[in-house]
């Protein structure tokens, strides 16, 4: 055994002997193998099978509803895989916020384990799902997932409902729901970076929008977004 081989099968032995201060000498790919097995078992306990399947259920609710909503709101013959609302980077997002999960759960299975912090994630998805959806049904045949630039006859404006109280519902929901998820895994990096992308997103989509809202509304919406806060932080 090299001196190299000799160091990490002690450090190993000493990180699994049931004896503290006991050093056992094991052969160190054993020890390897024992140690990562060990490792992987985690994934698999309870913690994260709760909350890998508490995200594919939200993941699975939220985009399977958008999908639903839109077909019955608009008809079949205007919607297509779009509303799904899945794009090249949303995809990227969640893979990374995966990776980082299986990443922490192997080397930091307690961080997984704050029971209230991911129980305040839950909370979130069900929150920002309900706002977000509220949003959908009130809004009806003006709630489209492209951004009107030109207006059309059925295109109200929408003060009314969950609209008295926020201008954007529908973003403040998504974020509060992105969010969530990602309190929900105990993703601390992820949560950072969510909460970042998606509130830089919404404050780039916001003006625009509200361009050509002011365009087919005129006075009247000037005037409701005096008013109302758009819902999103920082953005007035
Ligand atoms: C993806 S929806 C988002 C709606 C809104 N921004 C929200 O977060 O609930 C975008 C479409 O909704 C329309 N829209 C946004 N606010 C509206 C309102 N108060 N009344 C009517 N249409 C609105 C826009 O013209 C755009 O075509």
């Amino acid at each position: 055994m090299s001196f190299l081989e000799r160091k990490i099968s002690v450090l190993i032995s000493e990180s699994f002997s049931p004896f503290s201060g006991t050093v056992k000498l094991v052969n160190w790919k054993q020890s390897l193998v024992e140690f990562l097995s060990t490792k992987m078992a985690l994934v698999l306990t309870y913690t994260a099978a709760r909350q890998l399947s508490q995200m594919l259920l939200a993941l699975a609710f939220f985009h399977g509803s958008e999908y639903l909503l839109a077909l019955v709101i608009h008809g079949i013959s205007n919607v297509n895989l779009a509303s799904l609302l899945i794009s090249n980077h949303y995809i990227l997002a969640m893979i990374l916020s995966f990776l980082e999960y299986f990443v922490e759960i192997l080397l930091v299975p307690e961080l997984k384990e704050h029971w209230w912090v991911s129980n305040m994630g839950l909370a979130l998805v069900v929150i920002g799902e309900i706002i977000r959806k509220l949003a959908i049904i009130t809004a009806g045949r003006s709630f489209t997932h492209l951004i009107r630039t030109s207006h059309v006859e059925h295109h109200k404006l929408v003060t009314h409902g969950i609209y008295k109280f926020v201008r954007h519902p529908g973003y403040c929901g998504f974020l509060i729901w992105a969010v969530g998820t990602q309190i929900m895994l105990c993703n601390p990096l992820s949560t950072i970076a969510f909460a970042y992308v998606v509130w830089r997103f919404f404050a780039q989509r916001i003006p625009y929008e509200e361009y050509f809202l002011r365009r087919f509304f005129g006075p009247q919406y000037e005037e409701y977004a005096r008013r109302v806060h758009s819902g999103v932080p920082f953005i007035r």
